[in-house]
């Protein structure tokens, strides 16, 4: 593997403005490459996907092989860290995860972090692959859930419409979901040091369902477990460049950045880049931010959307990026045209 000093997706994190700037797509590997349906209809679950190294580097692998990315993302999933803590997490076709809740201090009680790491071998095998695979301008991102949205995924038992069972432990008993978010902590920082010593070279931390808490929750349940990760992180790697994520956190990105420590920011789609190139980018390297839908769309309304944000943000320390993950119904062609025009080979030659 090269120095990643050198690479342009790590200089951008580092806070170099480069033209045109790194581009990957969050899910960039998934059901909307004909090529990942094959190997997943191979698979008897999405979670022997994750823990089979050899199939897990090939999806990997597979949108590589078609675009130029800047950077490849570990293929694996935010709830291996509850799966891997002893709770019992499935992925139904059609349902997505499916998990045994937890909602009190005896249901911590039964899970087991000592075996975190030992779980997790099989993705820290991916990861020593992938470092040995991937081309040599090519990054390498790690990834776990912040604790905030792993959390609600434990309690609620699944996906939710309000995370009314998470709040009401975390309004209602504050030190025993403190526990909660402690535990994840933990074994969220072990599990990205030794992604990292098996060759991660960035990571991000995803908060998906930052934005649902009001101003005094998002600091003590966002900030303050997603700053405790990156100190983690920085006092074994300090040169490691974190990428954190409180998606639909809207004017709290401000003191997301601020206060946690992250050499960079990933904006969700509602994010104005006026205001981020303003108030964020003189902070970190902002990271973002197209809506997945206007990439099932394509054509004029994906191209001029695309212009918009390079030409705001191109001119500070930039990744280009989705401002969530791709759908499945996107076609491959339109991500071709997309990073094309990243790439400024069409017309919207914003960045040049
Ligand atoms: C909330 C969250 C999850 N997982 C993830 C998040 C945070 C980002 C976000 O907000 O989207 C993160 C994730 N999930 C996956 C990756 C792989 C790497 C990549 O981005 O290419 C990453 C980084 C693969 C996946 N994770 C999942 C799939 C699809 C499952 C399949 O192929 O059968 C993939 C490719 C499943 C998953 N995983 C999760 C859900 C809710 C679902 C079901 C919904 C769905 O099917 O899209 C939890």
């Amino acid at each position: 593997m090269t120095d990643p000093a050198n690479k342009r997706f790590i200089r951008a994190l580092k806070g170099e403005t480069l033209t045109p700037p790194p581009v990957w797509l969050m899910r960039q590997a998934g059901r909307y490459l004909p090529e990942y349906r094959e190997v997943r209809a191979d698979t008897k679950g999405f979670l022997d996907l994750c823990y089979t190294p050899e199939k897990a580097v090939e999806v990997t692998l597979q949108p590589l092989r078609r675009y130029d990315f800047d950077a490849a993302i570990l293929f694996s999933d935010i709830l291996v860290i509850p799966h891997a803590l002893g709770q019992t997490v499935e992925f139904r076709a059609g349902e997505g995860p499916v998990l045994a809740p937890i909602r009190d201090t005896a249901g911590l009680d039964k899970l087991n972090p000592g075996q975190v790491i030992d779980h997790l071998a099989p993705v820290f095998e991916t990861v020593r692959g992938l470092a040995r695979s991937i081309p040599e301008t090519t990054a390498l991102i790690g990834f776990c859930g912040a604790p905030w949205t792993i959390a609600t995924y434990m309690v609620e038992g699944g996906s939710s419409k309000d995370y009314a069972e998470t709040k009401a432990w975390a309004y209602g008993d504050p030190d025993g979901f403190g526990r909660l978010i402690d535990l994840v902590v933990e074994a969220s920082t072990a599990y990205l040091l030794a992604q990292v010593e098996a060759g991660a070279e960035a990571v991000q931390i995803f908060d998906s369902w930052a934005g649902v808490l009001p101003e005094d929750a998002f600091r003590q349940w966002v900030i303050e477990p997603n700053r405790r990760i990156v100190e983690g992180l920085k006092a074994v790697h300090p040169d490691l460049p974190v990428i954190g994520f409180p998606r639909m956190a809207g004017p709290m990105y401000e003191a997301f950045v601020k206060e946690t420590g992250v050499d960079a920011v990933s904006l969700d789609t509602t994010v104005p880049v006026a205001w981020a190139a303003e108030r964020l980018q003189p902070l970190c390297t902002v990271q973002g931010n197209l809506d997945p839908l206007l990439v099932v769309q394509g054509g004029a309304a994906m191209e001029k959307s695309v212009a918009h944000i390079l030409e705001t943000l191109g001119k500070g320390p930039f990744v280009f990026n989705l401002g969530h993950g791709i759908v499945p119904q996107t076609p491959p062609e339109n991500v071709a045209a997309l990073i094309a025009q990243v790439r400024g080979q069409t017309r919207g030659q914003a960045a040049q």
